[in-house]
């Protein structure tokens, strides 16, 4: 039986009022909600309770936990969706309108979604425009487009506005009416308007409104921050006056933008659903307090959360390490780390590499391939995939001249795809018989025959064709070249990227083909091959990683082994002994968009993303970012969160936490909270009182201008001073910073006014990295 904590009980014991439980990642949340839902059994019967959860796993999982906690009444446990179909059907809203509900979960909705784009190409006289409706990403875009329309429950011109889809694919917007006309004709609700509609009926109807503010007593929602405006007004209208709304969520782990969620539904919770109290959970049992400290330092950045909320770490937790590394060779030190763990005995599946974009699995499912360490996706292989990796080895069977020996279909089809990618704007029914054509001649032909082909065909555009038919003459000769170059003068010549660039329809999947391009790169590149070699290379691993992958589709979760290579969104709600997590470089993570030189996804939300990925490990979490073998004195290329999780501090003070006896003196706010959360504030030293004994005006008490190294200390710090504040401490000793803070002092008494400003920021920053080195 668990021994709630403080915090546990107190939420346990709630009475009247609705309630939201601010809970940190790994705070024991579902023990705690379990608890409740035992103790409120006591007073209201099961049947008048409704919990929801946010998918069909958790769902059950819960379930499980109720009956293995001897909970023997019959808890109402609903997902969202679920909680919606039976109240569409109980109140007898589908037999009174006639409208049937599609369960084939996304292939219905699909097909319609289909025909009106291709209906929508038919209209567009521009082959590249009817190309780029017809793209099956196109469809996907539209899909996801509508779920969204419906989830914010907004005119889809402005779900357009406040999304990151690029303004050629307006004609989404009316293919979304058009969907919507054709989904009421047939009469059919998707998945998306089962909640729609079922806000809309309890909106527009009072008796059923009625009826479950009668027959509801309780509601319980886990994971709220996760809840996008239809779930909230869903809510909204299924609380009466006697209905209590219990509710579990971090807002710092709020990063489902893209579905429509915003840490603003759980910051307003007390006004909007007043009268309310606020509950904490803040000590987590799954990492210990150096990534607490980390986590913390890095999310105390975000202005959208609750900003005294803190998650320190339970005592009976060990600590959890945490570092960041600095290479040019981050893929080969994770697969070599991973590699070792597992030699010394560590299981695979314990650890992660939580990476912020599919894209980036490239490199890893290469290295562990070749290293032969077990790895799963959750995912197809994306390595076996990769459109990018396919052009790659087409590029090597026509330098190799192995494309002479392929039967002809092959050389016809192998022609098609590297006239489509990029497109050459042939449209397709001209350009598959043609690519039977030139299958069937000598390559030595080609130009001939295409110049014919074009005096005979004048209505054609053929200019791109003929372009790359020369380019593909030119490379079929660079057998012996290196891969990389005859991989990047396709790349240029055929002006892949910008097409890319072009025709991908919103920034991150354009950001992801451009990196799983340079992917294969930068595999090219180290392994300095030709052709040939690199065809065995790139032959061989990716048929292996297809392999591994239809074999990982066979096995259920409890057979799956191998290190998890998964996404950060993916690994939401996980937890793991290792975590990896690379690329935190600057241009990265924040990921900027970079087709509109801005930020895309808002920094809060990268951040929060970052503050899931720290908080996924156990044992130990690890950060890589990109530093060039000769790392330059000036600039980092860390991005911006690793300098926040101010890494060296967490490591200074984290191991000393599990002592007993004196604690150092910190400034940060985040470190004074977190000592008086733990009851340390009394072990906490005075500050380190320097004498700075330099000749003239250093004394701290004597400075004709007020400087001094208190002064200095009281005063907030500079833009991006931590990063110099951490070198210093790495590399400065105590004698160094006492002489340079008397020096600045000396200079700023007598130096002119527009000089002040600079010495004023390096006196701070000295005094401050001064405060944290002991003599
Ligand atoms: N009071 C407690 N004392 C000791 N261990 C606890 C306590 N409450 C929860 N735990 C343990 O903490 C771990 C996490 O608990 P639980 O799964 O309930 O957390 P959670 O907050 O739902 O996790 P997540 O952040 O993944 O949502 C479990 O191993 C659980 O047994």
């Amino acid at each position: 039986m668990t021994r709630y904590t403080l915090e546990q009980t107190a939420f346990i014991n709630h009475q009247s009022g609705n309630a939201l439980c601010i809970a940190g990642a790994g705070t024991g949340k579902t023990t705690t909600l379990v608890g409740l839902i035992e103790k409120k059994l006591v007073q209201i019967p099961a049947e008048e309770m409704l919990v929801m959860m946010f998918n069909r796993d958790i769902r059950t999982d819960f379930q499980q936990k109720l009956v293995t906690t001897g909970i023997e009444q019959n808890v109402p446990v609903h997902t969202f969706h679920s909680f919606c179909l039976k109240l569409l059907n109980q109140t007898g809203f589908l037999r009174e309108t006639g409208f049937r509900v599609d369960y084939q979960s996304g292939e219905s909705d699909k097909s319609l979604v289909k025909t009106i784009l291709r209906a929508a190409a038919g209209q567009e006289k521009s082959y590249q425009r009817q190309q780029m409706i017809k793209d099956p990403k196109t469809i996907e875009l539209l899909l996801s487009f509508i779920g969204l329309v419906k989830a914010y429950m907004l005119p889809p011109r402005e779900v357009f506005r406040m999304s990151e889809i690029s303004r050629d694919y307006l004609f989404i917007i009316d293919a979304y009416e058009q969907f919507e006309t054709l989904r009421k004709q047939q009469r059919v609700f998707f998945f998306d308007d089962w909640l729609v509609e079922s806000v809309k009926l309890l909106e527009g109807n009072d008796a059923i409104r009625e009826h479950y503010h009668q027959h509801c007593k309780l509601v319980v929602v886990d994971e709220f921050q996760d809840i996008n405006t239809a779930q909230y007004r869903l809510l909204k209208q299924l609380l009466g006056p006697e209905t209590q709304l219990l509710a579990v969520g971090d807002v710092d782990q709020c990063i489902y933008k893209w579905r429509g969620s915003a840490p603003q539904f759980m910051l307003d919770f007390e006004q909007d659903f007043a009268p309310a109290s606020t509950y904490t959970l803040s000590r987590t049992f799954r990492f210990g307090h150096s990534l607490a400290l980390s986590a913390s330092h890095l999310i105390a950045n975000n202005k959208q959360r609750f900003s005294d909320f803190l998650t320190i770490s339970d005592e009976a937790i060990s600590d959890t390490s945490i570092e960041v590394l600095g290479t040019s060779r981050q893929v080969g030190e994770i697969a070599q780390s991973v590699q070792n763990y597992i030699a010394d005995g560590g299981e695979s599946s314990d650890v992660a590499i939580l990476v912020r974009r599919w894209s980036q699995t490239l490199l890893f499912e290469l290295a562990f391939l070749s290293k032969q360490v077990p790895y799963q996706m959750p995912v197809p292989s994306v390595l076996a995939n990769s459109r990018e990796v396919r052009l790659l080895i087409e590029l090597m069977l026509l330098a190799t001249g192995r494309y002479g020996e392929l039967p002809q279909q092959q050389k016809s089809l192998l022609l098609f795809s590297f006239l489509s990618f990029p497109h050459c704007y042939v449209p397709n029914k001209e350009l598959r018989p043609l690519c039977d054509q030139l299958a069937g001649m000598e390559t030595t032909n080609w130009l001939v025959f295409i110049g014919r082909y074009e005096k005979a065909n004048t209505s054609l555009k053929l200019d791109n064709l003929i372009e790359r038919l020369d380019l593909l003459v030119r490379l079929q000769r660079k057998g012996s070249f290196k891969a990389l170059e005859v991989y990047n003068q396709y790349r240029n010549d055929s002006g892949l990227d910008n097409w890319i660039w072009k025709t991908e329809a919103t920034a991150t999947e354009i950001e992801e083909a451009i990196e799983r391009l340079d992917s294969v790169a930068t595999v090219l590149e180290s392994m300095d091959q030709n052709c040939e070699k690199a065809l065995q290379y790139f032959e061989y691993y990716t048929q292996q990683s297809a392999q591994k992958s239809a074999q990982r589709t066979g096995e259920t979760n409890n057979q799956a082994s191998g290190v998890q290579l998964t996404t950060i969104f993916r690994a939401k709600g996980c937890e793991y002994n290792h975590v990896h997590l690379p690329f935190w470089d600057k241009d990265a993570f924040p990921y900027m968009n970079k087709s509109s030189g801005s930020i895309a996804a808002d920094v809060e939300e990268e951040r929060r993303l970052a503050y899931v990925g720290l908080t996924r490990a156990k044992d130990r979490a690890m950060v890589y970012f990109t530093e060039p073998d000769k790392p330059t004195a000036k600039a980092t290329n860390a991005s911006t969160f690793v300098l926040e999780a101010k890494v060296d501090l967490a490591r200074e003070l984290g191991p000393k936490l599990y002592q007993s006896g004196e604690l150092p003196h910190h400034r940060s706010p985040v470190v004074c909270e977190y000592y008086r959360k733990l009851g340390r504030e009394a072990d906490v030293q005075s500050p380190i009182e320097i004498m700075i004994d330099a000749q003239g005006a250093g004394n701290d008490s004597d400075t004709s201008q007020g400087y001094s190294y208190q002064w200095a200390l009281a005063q907030p710090l500079p833009v991006n001073a931590d990063k110099v504040i951490s070198a210093m401490i790495r590399t400065k000793t105590a004698k160094y910073l006492d002489s340079e803070i008397s020096r600045v002092i000396r200079e700023l008494n007598t130096s002119s006014e527009t000089k002040k400003k600079v010495l004023i920021n390096r006196l701070i920053v000295a005094a401050n990295a001064r405060s944290r080195v002991r003599r």
